[in-house]
């Protein structure tokens, strides 16, 4: 028998660990252990906690409808492991694994208790469109990419050459195991109750159907996207991202959706932008440590709290932080426009910003908010240059004219004119063009501070 653990791969086809199992002939216990390194501390109330919370649930749902059982256990995945391990026959632990530092180490942890008690372990990456170490294999680069553009255009010819296409295999297709029907499983499962969630999945409601959102969005809106996307008062983009994040859509079956149409092309260069993190997550040494490569002392937390609360007087800002706040949903340029202002003109550590934005999106993923966050301070590989810095004043005033996102979300300025209604207000807490002046002369000098790791593991100084 083998266990196959669910994780961010929330669905019931197209999954990498499916097709081996499969291939294998034997039987699988499938188990989603819920970890309370992310959802302990009252995550699982946070916007990011329900909406993962929302797909189990439904995973729950299309497991029983598919007459197969899914033990769902909270508790430190190694500890859950070595007590199955120890209590059944299992010869190989199955999963996908994760970039992330924690992930990482969670993963040498599981493949410790396996080794120790002579079980198997494989482990399969499935969340990226492109398979990105074949990708680097086949690029005929020594150095990884650093530069989206470039890396855009080589994945894009990648992709029209090596992809590997979606897996027909179901879960339908499997034979998988009910403890309830095996010999000695009654154990095992009075075991597994002291493993029971902390919190009800009965009251999480189900999420909705991704592929259906899905089908919506190439209705209505792809044929729009690339001239609406950051017309953010509409909902002109496909609010994929928690779906895709969780795995409850997989990533291969909606690019397979849109690979053959031309006018698909910017909402397919959006999901290589997740591709150019994740590879940056595997190949950049510094990718989760650049805020020690750089001197920050020249920022401070000192209207940091204002910005989270929405009350900085500057509308653009108030009223994404407000939306944010009340749902957990920010559209992708007010989150640059957001994080610009934190980092640049209120000059605040842009590691605060993305640890606030990991406490309140409902669509938080470790590696995509690093890599935005890094992008809008201008101090990670292919940042935004630190001397462009949108004006929000300007922002708010091309891509939503007419102020409808900013009277949705702060009612009060309702009466104001389309004019008037985009700019600060007499409290506001900077000066948008006297900050912008300062701070670029204090990123010039982080800039210039840069130290990176040494291929000894030392820190250098960039010369570049
Ligand atoms: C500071 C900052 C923080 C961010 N944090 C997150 C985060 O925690 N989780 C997250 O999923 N996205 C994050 N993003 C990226 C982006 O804002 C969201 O993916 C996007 O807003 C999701 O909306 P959508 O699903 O309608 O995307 P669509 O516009 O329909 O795009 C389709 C898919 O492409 C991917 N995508 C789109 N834009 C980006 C991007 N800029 N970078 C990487 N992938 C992208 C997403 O998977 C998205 O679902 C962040 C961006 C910034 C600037």
């Amino acid at each position: 028998m083998k266990v196959f653990i669910h994780r961010k791969d929330l669905r019931v086809d197209d999954l990498a660990a499916f097709n081996y199992l499969l291939e294998s002939g034997t039987p699988s216990l499938h188990m989603l252990i819920l970890d309370p390194s992310l959802l302990g501390h009252s995550r699982h109330e946070a916007h990011s906690g329900k909406q993962f919370l929302r797909y189990v649930k439904r995973l729950m749902n299309l497991y029983q409808q598919y007459g197969r059982t899914l033990y769902v256990v909270y508790g430190e995945p190694e500890v859950v492991l070595e007590l199955l391990l120890q209590n059944t026959p299992i010869d190989e632990v199955v999963l996908h694994s994760d970039f992330t530092p924690y992930a990482k180490s969670r993963d040498g942890k599981l493949r410790d208790v396996a080794r120790e008690l002579g079980v198997s372990f494989t482990a399969f990456i499935d969340h990226t469109l492109a398979d990105l170490a074949d990708f680097q294999n086949t690029s005929g680069k020594s150095d990884p990419y650093k530069v989206f553009t470039p890396f855009y255009r080589k994945l894009n010819t990648y992709l029209q050459t090596f992809y590997r296409p979606s897996s027909p295999i179901h879960l339908s297709d499997l034979s998988t195991v009910n403890l309830a029907h095996w010999e000695g499983g009654h154990r095992l499962l009075e075991l597994l109750q002291s493993f029971a969630p902390p919190f009800s999945l009965e009251d999480s409601p189900e999420a909705e159907d991704p592929a259906e959102q899905f089908d919506d969005f190439l209705r209505d809106h792809l044929p729009y996207y690339a001239n609406q996307r950051d017309h953010y008062a509409y909902d002109g983009t496909s609010s994929l991202s928690a779906a895709i994040n969780a795995g409850a859509i997989s990533i291969r079956k909606v690019y397979e959706a849109v690979m053959d149409q031309e006018h698909a092309a910017a909402w397919v260069r959006q999901l290589i932008w997740r591709d150019f993190y994740m590879y940056q997550a595997i190949y950049d040494d510094n990718f989760f440590s650049y805020e020690k490569c750089f001197d920050l002392s020249a920022l401070s937390d000192r209207h940091f709290e204002r910005w989270c609360s929405g009350q900085t007087g500057v509308p653009i800002i108030d009223a994404a932080m407000t939306e944010l706040n009340e749902t957990g949903r920010m559209p992708n340029r007010l989150r640059m426009i957001t994080a610009m202002f934190l980092t640049k003109n209120l000059l605040c550590p842009f590691p605060l910003g993305e640890q606030y934005f990991r406490d309140k999106l409902h669509d938080y993923d470790n590696i995509l908010n690093r890599g935005g966050w890094l992008w809008s301070a201008s101090l990670g590989f292919d940042a935004s240059p630190y001397f462009r810095i949108m004006n929000p004043v300007t922002q708010s005033a091309t891509y939503d004219p007419s102020g409808q996102y900013l009277r949705r979300w702060l009612p009060q300025l309702m009466e104001q004119s389309d004019k008037q209604i985009h700019l600060p207000q007499t409290h506001a807490i900077v000066d948008i063009k006297a900050s912008r002046a300062a701070a670029i002369e204090v990123y010039k000098h982080i800039i210039r501070s840069k130290q990176i790791d040494g291929p000894d593991g030392s820190l250098q100084r960039n010369e570049s």
